[in-house]
């Protein structure tokens, strides 16, 4: 059997680093099984959701290096839905209730009161045929609940509600349906909750495994119930933990907050997102994979730990510039192209600077030290002055060789008596007008002796 896994955001914002993660989980998962990733759209709810969130993070999906083998959308699914609830309908798993909000509150408290278990007392399953006649009278219209089986081992056994599954992610898990309502599926107006497309869906894809945040372990339970009241073969399931914000909070796609968009608009690198989406809240290291392969490789649900994941934007930060880092120039040519950085000196120019970039775009301002001048503002006293006049006066005629600048700062120790620091640092101000930034060994050939004594003070 195809291994077949989906990713199933709604389109009601922005997709954010978590849901990311469990696109990732997915992806690799699919990668390492050969298997298959579905994009299913969770957009029933049409106030929320909008075409253009749904474009946003397919759009968003392919930067990350994400290639769904299908897209679909679960509004336009609404038949497939309808039958599957009156399967249920015919066969007693779904059942009609009328009771508003406020009598439902009513009984909650009635039962909490004689120490009950302030679930749902099942009154819906009791009504006769003319109960409902007179609610439907009264213009009362049904929502419909799933009755959430009762399993019995062994006939000395008691009732179990229990459900149980061994989890890819978390191991072995177990919900007690005894503890919960029975679900309403159908609301009032007919529309669904999320729990029946979603199961009737994942039947007809033929969904092996279900990957998502264990903010959906109890749904699980629920949903391993219908579908066996569906007669379907129950997927495996994995939950991973949620990434939070550094500071702790939830994301939510309607902030905004740590959006993959705005990820990519800072500048950042698919990959170190990926990777640290990936790797963080795991007992992997976090360490930068340079493409999806490798990360794949790397990735092993269950290494993750239970517990939420605070997203640290400092660790992006590293991972980005040990991305760049290890990037070859000719699979940047073209980026760096749409910076102005291009001619001859364009390679040498990346392979002196790429250990100083945070970010890719962070070449414009070294392009222009190097090409044009270092940036204003730096101001030499009398005797650093003099100090590189001297300096500069003894810098050595062209043609320039490796060996070159070694010669040129032996040449100044030797003449001015200065040495580390003291007289590294003053050349340094000079050539770049930046307290750090690349070797200047590497720098000199790139400003050549003429670009080199325009920077004499
Ligand atoms: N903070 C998070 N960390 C990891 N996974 C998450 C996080 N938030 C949501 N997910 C996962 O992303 C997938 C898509 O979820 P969903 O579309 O409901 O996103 P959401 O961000 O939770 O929703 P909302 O639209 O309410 O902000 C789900 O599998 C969910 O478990």
């Amino acid at each position: 059997m195809t291994v077949t896994v989906r990713f199933a955001p709604s389109p009601t914002g922005q997709i954010h680093i978590g849901n990311a993660r469990t696109a990732l989980f997915n992806w690799l998962f699919a990668l390492k099984n050969r298997g298959r990733f579905i994009l299913r759209f969770d957009d029933t709810d049409a106030e929320r959701s909008r075409q253009e969130y749904a474009d946003q993070t397919l759009y968003d999906l392919h930067w990350l290096n994400i290639f769904p083998d299908a897209v679909e959308y679960q509004s336009r699914r609404r038949a497939s839905h309808e039958e599957a609830v009156e399967r249920l309908k015919r066969s007693g798993a779904l059942y009609p209730c009328y009771e508003t909000a406020e009598e439902l509150e009513l009984k909650r408290k009635i039962r909490l009161s004689r120490r009950l278990p302030p679930i749902y007392g099942r009154e819906g399953l009791a009504y006769s045929n003319q109960d409902r006649a007179n609610f439907e009278a009264e213009g009362r219209k049904p929502h419909w609940r799933f009755r959430l089986p009762n399993y019995r081992r062994d006939p000395f056994d008691p009732v179990r509600t229990e459900i149980t599954w061994t989890d890819i992610v978390r191991g072995r898990e177990m919900v007690d349906l005894g503890s919960l309502s029975d679900p309403i599926l159908v609301r009032e107006d007919g529309t669904y909750l999320y729990t029946l497309p979603s199961v009737a869906d994942d039947i007809e894809f033929g969904i092996t495994h279900v990957i998502r945040g264990d903010d959906h372990v109890t749904n699980t339970g629920v949903q391993i119930a219908l579908f066996q009241a569906l007669g379907a073969t129950v997927p495996a399931f994995g939950h991973h933990n949620l990434l939070t914000t550094a500071t702790g909070e939830g994301l939510s796609k309607r902030t905004g907050a740590l959006s993959i968009r705005s990820l990519r608009e800072s500048g950042l690198e698919p990959m170190a997102i990926a990777s640290l989406a990936v790797l963080t809240g795991t007992s992997e290291n976090v360490v930068p994979e340079s493409d999806m392969l490798k990360l794949a490789e790397r990735f092993d649900p269950a290494a993750t730990s239970r517990s939420a994941s605070k997203f640290d934007p400092d660790d992006l930060t590293n991972l980005n510039r040990a991305i760049i880092q290890a990037m070859p120039f000719e699979a940047l040519r073209d980026r760096l192209v749409a910076y102005g950085v291009m001619g001859e000196k364009a390679e040498p120019f990346w392979m002196a600077i790429k250990g100083n970039l945070d970010r890719v775009q962070d070449v414009t301002s070294w392009w222009k030290i190097v090409t044009v001048r270092p940036e204003p503002g730096v101001t030499f006293s009398a005797e650093d002055v003099a100090f590189l006049r001297e300096a500069f006066d003894l810098l050595p005629e062209e043609p320039w060789e490796a060996g070159t600048f070694k010669e040129w700062t032996s040449a100044i120790r030797e003449k001015t008596g200065r040495k580390g620091k003291a007289l590294f640092m003053p050349l340094r101000l000079a050539l770049t007008g930046r307290e750090s930034g690349p070797e200047l060994a590497d720098l000199l050939p790139l400003l050549g002796r003429a670009g080199t004594l325009a920077r004499r003070p």
